[in-house]
């Protein structure tokens, strides 16, 4: 069998929804394939009971079919659903990656981001590319239309996950359909300053430019304990906090790496102040999706 390691991923970073997404060094789906006449899907690992193993509803079986590359999948989750940190996109990505190399297809890297993104319309309803590009090119990425760009970024993270589910799908039914003036020129402006502090390798230029006034808002009504646990974050020194992906994960940007322990625990104890159980992964910006022969 043909192993590929697809890591989590953290979307919109705030001012770049749909656009800019994050591979993470941990944690990480595993996917297997091996060549069958029919694509089946066995789901194992955290929340395995929750995602389905017919291959026109697994992220998986959709990118088996959109690459014609029918194959015997085995998924171990290590990231469970509806987290969002890109979930049903670690599956998607791995896939893409694994059947490429089974089948030699030799497919570009954005040739298996819009065949992996096809699996995010399947679960989400939008083909939206922010998870599956990271998740399968590493680093920060910009994903859009016309293709994907990408930055090798180094910096310390923190990723916090409430023990609470909020569907990307049901979490796109609230986000604004428009925004006046003043919310796209913040946008706008965030947007550039993250751009150059992943450039930089700089978490206060990233910190600020998490910054944005319409989908975060709107979708952290979602996420009880959200506001308890940025301030914990801010205070124990976070550059900045937003909602990761659809959530109800919350991302953090650290200074230093040595600073994560401090953080973690801060936003830990945030939720538990809202009476929310979460755990918390101190991570990094990490590479794309590695395949084991
Ligand atoms: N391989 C997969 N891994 C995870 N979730 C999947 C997979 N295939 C389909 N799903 C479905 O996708 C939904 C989770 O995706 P989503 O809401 O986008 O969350 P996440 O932010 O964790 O990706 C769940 O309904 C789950 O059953
Ligand atoms: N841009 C999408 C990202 C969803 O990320 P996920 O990790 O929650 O699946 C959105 O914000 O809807």
């Amino acid at each position: 069998m043909l192993t590929v390691r697809a890591p989590a991923t953290s979307a919109n970073l705030g001012s770049g929804f749909d656009v800019f997404g994050l591979a993470l060094s941990a944690p990480a789906d595993v996917v297997r394939v091996e060549k069958a006449a029919e694509t089946t899907i066995e789901v194992t690992g955290a929340g395995s009971q929750y995602i389905p193993t017919d291959p026109a509803k697994n992220t998986a079986g959709v990118v088996a079919r959109e690459l014609d590359a029918p194959a015997r999948i085995e998924i171990d989750k290590g990231v469970r659903p509806a987290s969002g940190l890109g979930s049903s996109a670690a599956s998607a990505a791995g896939a893409a990656v694994a059947l490429n190399a089974l089948y030699d297809r030799g497919c570009s890297d954005e040739e298996l981001v819009r065949a992996a993104a096809e699996g995010e319309a399947v679960v989400s309803g939008a083909a939206h590319a922010d998870n599956v590009a990271p998740s399968i090119v590493g680093g920060f990425t910009i994903a859009r239309a016309d293709g994907v760009t990408s930055v090798d970024a180094e910096l310390p993270l923190v990723v916090c996950l409430p023990d609470i589910v909020v569907s990307t799908r049901d979490a796109r039914e609230v986000v604004p359909g428009t925004v006046s003036m003043e919310e796209m020129v913040e946008t706008v402006g965030s947007a550039a300053t993250l751009t150059t502090g992943m450039h930089r390798n700089d978490p206060e230029l990233v910190g600020r430019g998490l910054q944005e006034s319409v989908v975060t808002p709107a979708r952290a009504a979602l996420v009880t304990g959200y506001d308890e646990a940025k301030r914990a974050a801010l205070d124990a020194g976070a550059t900045g906090v937003t909602i990761s992906g659809a959530g109800p994960g919350v991302l953090a940007v650290c200074r230093r790496p040595e600073d994560r322990r401090r953080v973690a625990a801060a936003m830990l104890s945030g939720f538990d102040e809202a009476d929310i159980d979460a755990r918390a992964y101190q991570t990094a910006v990490g590479g794309g999706a590695e395949l084991f022969r």
